[in-house]
C-alpha cells in the first residue's frame, strides 16, 4: 500500500532510464564470418568502426555510458545478462512503480532482429520483460491482500501498423480504431478491449491472443520480423487502509516492442515491405525527433523555455505522450547486433538512445482525487487539533474543526461504500468471466451453457443458464420434483424436458424443439446452446466440423418435429423462430400503444379532476357568501323588529301620560 508520506512527495523529476543490450550472432551473421565490434565495461557501451580507413581513435572507437550495458552476446561471459537479470534490475523496478501508484513504459528499440521482442516478450523456455513483470504484479498483490488491500488489474494489447491502431485481443480482422484525447487522461484509443484479469494465466492467455495477432514476416534480418509497434498496456488499480487513511492508486504501465528500425539495404524490402518501412520509420523519426526536442528543452533551458514537441506527428508518439516527459517513469531498452555488417544502424541506436538519456520526466503518484481530499482534511484536522492544543481554543476554531472532522467522515464513508461496491460488481464479473471488448461485452465461460435469446419481449437483460456434467433439468413451478431451470409460459410443461452432459456431448430429452443451435422451449423460450470446450478444440481445427457432434442437433431433431406435432394447434408460422420473433415484436408494439393510450386516457381524467376540483372551490365560495348574506339580512330583519317592539313601547307610554294629564286636569 502507498506510503502516506511518499505521496507528500509525489513529483520528482526523473530521467529516462537507458539500457543497451547486445544479442548473440544470428546464423546469417555467422554465415558471413561477420566480426564482432561491441564492448562493454560496466554501464560503457562501445562501438569499433573496423572499415574506418584511420589511426584517429576518436573515430575509429566511440564510447557512450547508459544506465546499464547488457552484454548477452556469449552466456560463456562472465559478464553475461540473462533474463533473469535484465528483469531484476529493470522489471523489479516496473513493479515498484505500480505498487506506489505510479505510471511506468519500457519500451524497446533497435533494428530489425536486434532482440526487442525477445527482450520484451522472449519465448516460453526463456521468458523476457513483459511476462516476467505480469507475474512478479500478481504474487506481490497476493501477498498485500492478505493485508486487506484490494487490487484491480485490466490489460489491453494494441499495435500500430501503418499507422492505423489494431486491437490486437480483439482479432486480426477488426478495423482500425481511432485515437482520441482526453482534456483530463490524454491520448486513448476508442473501443479498445480491457480485460479484467484476476490470476497470472489470465494474462498469459491475453499475451498469447494478442501475439499470435501480431503483424509478422520474415526479412533478411529476421524469420518473424515484427512489422508494427505493439503496446501492451496494464492498468493496475489498488485501494485499502493505510494507518486508517483510505488510499486509492491507479497506474498505466505501457510495455512497448517497437518496430525494428530499419534502412530497406539490409532488410532486402521490397514491395509491402518496403512501405511498411516507410510508416515504421515514420513513426520511429517521429519518435526520435519528440527524443531530441526532449532532450535539448532538458539541457538548455532545464524545462522553462517552451519547445515544440511533434507527439502529434504519429500515432506512436501521440499515445505515448505521457511516458516521453510526461507523468511517467520510463525505461528505454536499445537492442543492438553485435556484427560489424550492422555497423551503421548500430551506431545510429546508441546515439538514439544516448539522446534518450536527457529526457526528463515528472512522474506523479496517481492517486484517488476523493482520497486525496480525505489526506489532506486528515492534515488540516491535525494542525487544527495542534494549534488549539499549544495556543488558545476559540469558539470558531472549535466550529471549524467539527465541520472538517464531519466532512471527513462523510467522505471516508463515501469513498469505503463505493469501493465495496466496486469489489462487489467485480467479484460478480470475475465469478461470470465478463469483460469488455470494445463497445460489447464478452461472457468468457468454460462451463456449456444456454442463452436465452428472447424469453420476455420486455425483458431488459439476457439470461444465461450454465449447464451441470450429467442431467440438467428443465420444466415448471409446478413440477412434483424441482426443476434445475424453472421456466414460465405458454406450452411448458412441469418436466419439459432434460439435457443430459457427458464426456463433451449434451443430449437434449425428450425435445420439444432444437434447429441448428437453438432450442425452442414451449412457445416462449428461445436458447442458443453454446459448449466453449467444443468450440475452442473446433477454432483449433483439433477436430472437424461434425454437425452431430454440435451436440443437440442429431438427437433432437426426430423429437423436435413430434413435439411439435403433439402442441394444441397454433398458426404453422409461430414455430417458426423468426415469425416468433415479430410475433413478440408485434406484442411489444401492441402494449406500448396500449400503454400510450392509458396515458392519454389518465391525463385527461386528471384535468377533468382538476375542472371539478375548480367548480367545487367556486361553489364553496358561492354558499360561503350567500350564507353571509343570509346572516347578513337575518341580522337586519332582528335589528327592524327590535325598533319595531321600542317604537311600540314609547307609544304606549305617551298615551298614558297624556290620559293622566287629563285626569290631573279634571279633579281641579
Ligand atoms: N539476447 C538474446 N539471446 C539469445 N537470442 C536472442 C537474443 N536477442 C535476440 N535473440 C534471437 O534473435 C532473433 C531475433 O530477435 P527478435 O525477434 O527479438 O528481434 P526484434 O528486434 O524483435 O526484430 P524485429 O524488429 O524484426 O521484430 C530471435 O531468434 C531471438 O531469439
Amino acid at each position: 500500500m502507498v506510503d502516506q508520506n511518499k505521496l507528500l512527495r509525489c513529483e520528482k523529476m526523473a530521467s529516462v532510464k537507458v539500457a543497451v543490450r547486445v544479442r548473440p550472432f544470428n546464423q546469417r551473421e555467422i554465415d558471413m564470418d561477420a566480426k564482432l565490434i561491441i564492448q562493454m565495461n560496466g554501464k560503457k557501451t562501445g562501438i569499433l568502426n573496423s572499415k574506418a580507413n584511420t589511426r584517429d581513435e576518436s573515430i575509429r572507437y566511440k564510447e557512450f555510458t547508459f544506465d546499464y550495458s547488457y552484454w548477452s552476446h556469449d552466456d560463456d561471459s562472465e559478464e553475461f545478462a540473462s533474463q533473469e537479470q535484465v528483469y531484476k534490475d529493470l522489471g523489479t523496478e516496473v513493479v515498484d512503480c505500480a505498487f506506489q501508484g505510479y505510471n511506468a513504459c519500457v519500451f524497446a528499440y533497435g533494428q530489425t532482429g536486434s532482440g526487442k521482442t525477445y527482450t520484451m516478450m522472449g519465448s516460453s523456455d526463456s521468458q523476457g520483460l513483459i511476462p516476467r513483470i505480469c507475474k512478479a504484479l500478481f504474487e506481490r498483490m497476493a501477498e498485500d491482500s492478505k493485508r486487506g488491500t484490494t487490487h484491480r488489474v485490466q490489460v489491453s494489447y494494441l499495435e500500430i501498423y501503418q499507422e492505423k491502431v489494431a486491437d490486437l485481443l480483439r482479432g486480426r480482422d477488426t478495423t482500425s480504431l481511432k485515437v482520441r484525447e482526453h482534456p483530463k487522461r490524454g491520448p486513448y484509443v476508442q473501443g479498445l478491449t480491457t480485460c479484467l484479469v484476476t490470476h497470472y494465466g489470465h494474462i498469459q492467455e491475453c499475451m498469447n491472443r494478442g501475439n499470435s495477432h501480431r503483424t509478422t514476416a520474415a526479412t533478411n534480418m529476421n524469420d518473424v520480423s515484427s512489422r508494427s509497434h505493439a503496446i501492451f498496456t496494464i492498468t493496475f488499480v489498488q485501494a485499502g487502509y493505510c494507518d486508517g487513511v483510505p488510499s486509492e492508486t491507479v497506474s498505466k504501465i505501457h510495455l512497448v516492442d517497437l518496430a525494428g528500425s530499419e534502412r530497406a539495404d539490409t532488410t532486402g524490402a521490397t514491395g509491402q515491405r518496403l512501405k511498411e518501412g516507410a510508416h515504421i520509420n515514420k513513426s520511429l523519426v517521429t519518435l526520435g525527433s519528440v527524443i531530441s526536442a526532449l532532450a535539448e528543452l532538458s539541457i538548455e533551458s532545464h524545462g522553462q523555455k517552451k519547445f515544440f514537441i511533434p507527439y502529434r506527428d504519429s500515432v506512436l508518439t501521440w499515445l505515448l505522450k505521457d511516458s516521453l516527459g510526461g507523468n511517467s517513469k520510463t525505461i528505454m531498452i536499445a537492442a543492438i547486433s553485435p556484427a560489424d555488417c550492422n555497423y551503421g544502424e548500430t551506431l545510429s541506436t546508441l546515439r538514439y538512445a544516448n539522446r534518450a538519456k536527457n529526457i526528463i520526466n515528472k512522474p506523479t503518484v496517481n492517486e484517488d482525487p476523493n482520497v486525496k481530499l480525505i489526506r489532506e482534511l486528515r492534515d488540516e484536522i491535525s494542525k487544527l487539533k495542534a494549534l488549539m492544543f499549544n495556543e488558545h481554543r476559540s469558539d470558531d476554531m472549535l466550529a471549524q474543526l467539527h465541520e472538517k472532522e464531519a466532512r471527513e467522515k462523510e467522505l471516508t464513508e463515501e469513498w469505503a461504500g463505493k469501493w465495496r461496491e466496486a469489489q462487489a460488481i467485480l467479484r460478480e464479473q470475475r465469478a461470470l468471466g465478463l469483460r469488455k471488448a470494445g463497445p460489447g461485452v464478452v461472457l468468457d465461460s468454460d462451463r456449456p451453457h444456454l442463452v436465452a435469446i428472447d424469453d420476455d419481449p420486455l425483458s431488459t437483460g439476457v439470461t444465461l443458464y450454465h449447464l451441470k456434467e450429467g442431467v440438467t433439468t428443465i420444466g415448471t413451478e409446478e413440477s412434483d420434483e424441482k426443476q434445475d431451470i424453472i421456466l414460465r409460459g405458454s406450452g411448458m410443461e412441469p418436466k419439459h424436458c432434460t439435457i443430459t452432459f457427458e464426456n463433451g456431448i449434451a443430449f437434449l430429452n425428450p425435445s420439444p424443439g432444437a434447429q441448428g443451435c437453438i432450442i425452442f422451449l414451449g412457445r416462449a423460450h428461445v436458447f442458443r446452446f453454446n459448449d466453449p470446450a467444443e468450440a475452442a478444440e473446433l477454432r483449433k481445427g483439433e477436430r472437424t466440423i461434425n454437425l452431430a457432434r454440435l451436440s443437440l442437433l442429431s438427437w433432437s431433431t426426430p423429437d423436435l418435429a413430434t413435439s411439435i406435432e403433439n402442441l394444441p394447434p397454433l398458426d404453422d408460422d409461430k414455430y417458426d423462430i423468426e415469425s416468433q420473433r415479430l410475433n413478440l415484436e408485434k406484442e411489444k408494439e401492441l402494449f406500448e400503444r396500449e400503454q400510450e393510450e392509458f396515458e392519454k386516457r389518465r391525463k385527461s381524467l386528471e384535468e377533468a379532476q382538476a375542472k371539478l376540483e375548480a367548480e367545487k372551490r367556486d361553489m364553496e365560495r358561492e354558499h360561503a357568501a350567500q350564507a353571509r348574506q343570509l346572516q347578513e339580512n337575518w341580522r337586519q330583519i332582528a335589528a327592524q323588529q327590535k325598533q319595531r317592539e321600542l317604537n311600540k313601547n314609547n307609544g304606549n307610554k305617551s298615551c298614558n301620560e297624556r290620559k293622566m294629564n287629563l285626569f290631573c286636569r279634571g279633579r281641579s
